[in-house]
């Protein structure tokens, strides 16, 4: 349904994406998972025709977006990172304007809206102006609007930002629901690891610009080994960690700790606690952990994405769209 081939998009001296290739299949959901600034709104935004690339090529249902941006809109439904809701009106009217401006028939537009703001449990709400509408419902209301004229792709840029835990919960469910009843093949972009695995069937994991890696949760999980071991020392971590022969990939933690990349952690401690007693090396924590998304994304790219997420990234210029 998506095809991202070389895909690069210059602004001036900033290369927002730099040769990013990709594929979404029919019913797939596909995550573009990565800090602020990765590139990942850049790359949704010239897959939804909103930005012209600067080489490569993309097609949208076989269809070029860079020759035919009109057909290409009529295929995708997309809900922006930032609101986009008319606050002084009703859930209905909203969803009744974006119809008429994608031009359905008035016979058939209400019992649409209807059957959508039921399907994200909005049809109490209808006639309830935008305004009064906590920041999940307003979320779920743009979702239900992008599905209004019957997208082949639906496009969400951060889908659950700002929301609360059970907020995101609810939009995850619905998601899940479109995938299954429309058979939707979903893109979305999110900084959140657990969205990315909660959610996409694969996942591109992206940093400044590039794709780093993709694959399954599980796929690029198992990138790293099977486990990680975290381990507390009262000596030199890092030589320590040099006599592990075992050890796939070694780090030191912010908190003092070592973070050792295994294959089978069961079997690997109790060797651990051969080796320091050999040493004389004096243990003072040992535990061990599945690898995250997290471990994935320091292990490419030598920082932590959650930490990335705390620091205010700067703002980037106004986007406008012009072809
Ligand atoms: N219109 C623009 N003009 C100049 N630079 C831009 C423009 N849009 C984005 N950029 C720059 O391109 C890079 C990628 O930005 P982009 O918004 O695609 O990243 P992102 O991964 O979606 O992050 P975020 O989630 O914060 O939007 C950043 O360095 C950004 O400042």
């Amino acid at each position: 349904m998506i095809v991202v081939e070389n895909l690069v998009k210059k602004f001036k001296d900033v290369t927002a994406v730099n040769d990013v290739s990709f594929t979404v299949k029919k019913g797939e959901i596909f995550g573009l998972l990565g800090p602020n600034g990765a590139g990942k709104t850049t790359t949704i935004h010239i897959i939804a025709t909103l930005l012209k690339p600067t080489s490569g090529k993309v097609l949208v249902s076989g269809i070029d977006v860079s020759e035919k941006p009109q057909l290409v809109r009529e295929k995708i439904g997309i809900v922006f990172q930032d609101p986009s809701l008319d606050n002084q009106l009703t859930a209905y009217d909203n969803m009744y304007i974006h119809g008429k401006l994608y031009g359905i028939d008035k016979s058939v537009l209400g019992r649409k809206i209807n059957d959508l703001l039921e399907l994200v449990e909005l049809r109490d709400f209808k006639d309830k102006q935008v305004r009064f509408f906590s920041g999940g419902m307003r979320r779920r209301l743009e979702i239900a609007r992008s599905l209004l004229h019957e997208p082949e792709v639906l496009i969400l840029d951060e889908p659950t930002i700002g929301l609360d835990p059970q907020s995101r919960n609810k939009v995850w469910e619905y998601l899940r629901k479109i995938r299954k009843e429309y058979d939707m093949t979903i893109l979305l972009t999110t900084h959140y690891m657990d969205e990315a695995e909660e959610l996409a069937n694969r996942i591109a994991i992206m940093d400044h610009g590039k794709i780093v890696a993709m694959g399954s949760s599980e796929e690029l999980k198992s990138m790293l080994g099977r486990d990680v071991i975290l381990l507390r020392l009262a000596g030199d971590p890092q030589g320590f960690c040099r006599k592990l022969s075992f050890v796939k990939d070694c780090k030191l933690t912010n908190d003092g700790r070592m973070e050792l990349l295994v294959d089978n952690a069961s079997r690997c401690i109790p060797e651990i606690f051969e080796v320091a007693n050999h040493n004389g090396v004096k243990i003072l924590e040992i535990n061990y952990r599945r690898p995250t998304l997290n471990d994935v994304f320091l292990h490419l790219t030598g920082r932590e994405l959650r930490d990335q997420l705390e620091e205010t990234a700067p703002l980037p210029p106004r986007r406008g769209f012009r072809w």
